[in-house]
């Protein structure tokens, strides 16, 4: 896992500022997919071999289901401490609450935010009660599931454009298998209206790529933060900021997926930074559907450019490169 741990040493070095530039992030529209299947196809294919992050219109997710979620995930936030850590993440899991738990190696604190996961094989004991939040568990699921429909046709296009079967990717992120490790995160990034002037140095997401195939990211308008840049180019420090617009789902590709491409689609590093004193205060929230194959499926690209390595044993690689590389930073290396 040599590679792994340069890439992570990379990472750690990314940590900075760094300055602000303007870069294209393309917008395609997903409408009459079928119809229009090749030409989104080499739309998706040149976004997603260029700056890696790309935003989807016309995708068939209704507003009003998204904002739903949405108010569903403020809802759970506002519970009380004590309620929320009866529902605890458990580590390696992607399933439960967690308190600014998450440390990435660019930056070595933690996220300043609170998320809740739903991977569905692992949900045993961590959903509110139905008394409580009426019908979180059915809305989430429904929501997991209209943005894995989402993810699935953005992944046949790729699967075409590699010379896999158009189903390839769909057999392998299967939902009614128990090997199912896709998940849906609930976001909630603190309000920073009474912090305090040394709080707005840390990180609301320190810089960092996704572990999975494909990240579909909800936003809102007016909470902005999200930058981008692409990897060839991160030690020059220039990020691009992502517009949020609530209805548009902003995507990236994930680290398996570049992996599975033989590094053709590029997984990029993106963070989110903390807002200056002079802009909105208030907190952010955002949702994340991460696709990552099931924990059974082999990884090897059609060039066979890496071993073949199970999605399960992947995750676990990165994981632990992730845990060596904030060792390293700690003790100074
Ligand atoms: O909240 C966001 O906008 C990005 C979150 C993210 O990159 C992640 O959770 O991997
Ligand atoms: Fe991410």
């Amino acid at each position: 896992m040599t590679k792994t741990l340069q890439e992570l040493d990379r990472e750690s070095r990314i940590g900075g500022i760094g300055r602000e530039r303007t870069r294209d992030v393309a917008l395609i529209d997903l409408s009459d997919f079928d119809a229009r299947k090749t030409e989104i196809a080499d739309a998706l294919w040149h976004a997603a071999t260029g700056l890696g992050l790309f935003q989807l219109s016309g995708h068939g997710i209704p507003l009003e289901q998204i904002e739903d979620a949405f108010d569903l995930s403020a809802a759970f936030f506002d519970l009380p401490e004590k309620d929320k850590a009866q529902m605890p993440l458990r580590p390696g899991t992607n399933a439960g609450w967690e308190f600014k738990s998450q440390v990435r190696p660019s930056t070595g604190t933690p996220d300043q935010k609170e998320s809740y996961q739903i991977t569905r094989p692992r949900m045993e004991g961590l959903w509110p009660d139905d008394s409580t939040l009426p019908g979180f568990r059915d809305k989430m699921l429904a929501f997991e599931r209209a943005n894995w429909e989402v993810a699935m046709k953005v992944l046949s296009c790729f699967a075409l454009k590699l010379g896999f079967d158009e189903a390839f990717f769909t057999h392998h992120h299967d939902q009614s298998s128990p090997e199912y490790q896709s998940t849906l995160r609930l976001i909630h990034y603190l309000p920073m209206s009474n912090a305090k002037p040394e709080d707005f140095e840390g990180w609301r997401a320190g810089a960092h790529t996704d572990f999975d195939c494909l990240t579909l990211l909800h936003q809102k308008t007016g909470q902005g933060g999200l930058q981008v840049i692409p990897g060839s180019e991160a030690e020059g420090g220039e990020w691009t900021s992502v517009e949020p617009i609530t209805g548009i789902i902003t995507c990236n590709i994930g680290d398996m997926l570049m992996r599975w491409s033989d590094d053709k689609l590029l997984s990029n590093p993106h963070r989110v930074r903390m807002p200056r004193q002079d802009e909105y205060l208030g907190p952010r929230y955002s949702i994340p559907f991460f696709a990552q194959a099931n924990r059974d499926s082999v990884l090897q690209g059609p060039e066979k450019r890496y071993p073949p390595i199970t999605a399960a044993d992947y995750i676990q690689s990165r994981l632990s490169a992730n845990f060596e590389a904030l060792k390293a930073r700690k003790s100074g290396n």
